[in-house]
C-alpha cells in the first residue's frame, strides 16, 4: 500500500531523510518510531503528498504521483487538523462528507463516538485543543479509508479521548502508518515497527519488546 524507495529530503542544505525504504502492506499496521527531528513528520508529509521527496520514489495505493484519487483513499491525522475554524463541527464533517459521498449518518456516528455531538453547533475556533485533536481524528475516519496515517495523534487528547481514538483505531481493519513517542501506544496498536533515527532507518522488524529494541539500537 505504501512503499518508499530510497527516498532523501533535504531543506536548503539540511538533508533530513537520507535514503529511507520501507513499504507498508495492505492491512499491515506500521508505528514509526524515532527521536524529536529525526524524520518522522517529514515522512508522513511525503507520503501524504504535501511535500515532494529530494529524490527517490513513493508508491500509495500503486500510484507514484500523490494525487487527489490516491488522497481520497488515506485518512490523515497530523499536526494540521485540515479544519476549517469558521465553521461548525457538524458543517466541517459536512463538508468532507460532500467531497466523499459520505451519508449524514456516518457524520452523527463519529461525533457521538468522539463525544463531540453535544457541542456539534459550536464554530471549531471555539474548541480545545483536544475537542479539535478529537474532531480532527473523526475527519480521518469519516470516508473509512484504506489507508490510515496517525502522527502523533495522541496529543492533546485527555484520557477518555485516547481509548475513544484507540476504541476507533483497533475497529478499523485497513492499513496504518503510526507516529508516536509513546512506546507503549506502539505496542498496542502495531505488530511491526520502523525506528529512524536521524534520517536513516535504524530497525525495521516485528514489533516484539519494543522497549527493549528501542533501548538497544537507538540509545
Ligand atoms: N519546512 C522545513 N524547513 C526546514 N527544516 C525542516 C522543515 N520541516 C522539517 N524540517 C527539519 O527536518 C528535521 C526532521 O523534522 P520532522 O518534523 O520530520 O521530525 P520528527 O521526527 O517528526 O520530529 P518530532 O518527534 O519532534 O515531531 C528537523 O531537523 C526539522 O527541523
Amino acid at each position: 500500500m505504501i512503499e518508499l524507495k530510497n527516498v532523501e529530503k533535504s531543506f536548503g542544505r539540511v538533508k533530513v531523510l537520507k535514503g529511507v525504504s520501507f513499504s507498508v502492506s495492505e492491512n499491515e499496521r506500521v508505528a514509526l518510531l524515532g527521536p524529536n527531528g529525526s524524520g518522522k513528520t517529514t515522512i508522513v508529509r511525503i507520503i501524504t503528498g504535501q511535500i515532494r521527496p529530494t529524490r527517490g520514489t513513493v508508491v500509495v495505493c500503486g500510484r507514484d504521483r500523490i494525487d487527489e484519487s490516491v488522497k481520497s483513499r488515506m485518512g490523515v491525522v497530523s499536526h494540521n487538523t485540515f479544519l476549517y475554524d469558521d465553521l461548525t463541527a457538524y458543517e466541517n464533517l459536512q463538508f468532507f462528507a460532500g467531497i466523499y459521498g459520505v451519508d449524514d449518518s456516518r457524520i452523527r456516528e463519529l461525533l457521538e463516538q468522539f463525544g463531540l455531538w453535544r457541542r456539534r453547533h459550536d464554530l471549531v475556533r471555539n474548541y480545545s485543543r483536544g475537542m479539535k485533536q478529537r474532531l480532527s481524528i473523526a475527519r480521518a475516519l469519516l470516508n473509512e479509508p484504506d489507508i490510515l496515517i496517525l502522527d502523533e495523534p495522541t496529543t492533546g487528547l485527555d484520557v477518555e479521548g485516547r481509548e475513544r481514538l484507540f476504541e476507533a483505531v483497533k475497529d478499523y481493519k485497513s492499513t496504518l502508518l503510526f507516529t508516536t513517542h509513546n512506546l507503549g501506544e506502539a505496542e498496542e496498536l502495531c505488530e511491526r515497527v520502523v525506528m529512524l533515527r536521524d534520517g536513516e532507518i535504524a530497525y525495521d522488524g516485528e514489533i516484539g519488546d519494543v522497549e527493549e529494541t528501542y533501548r538497544r539500537v537507538m540509545l
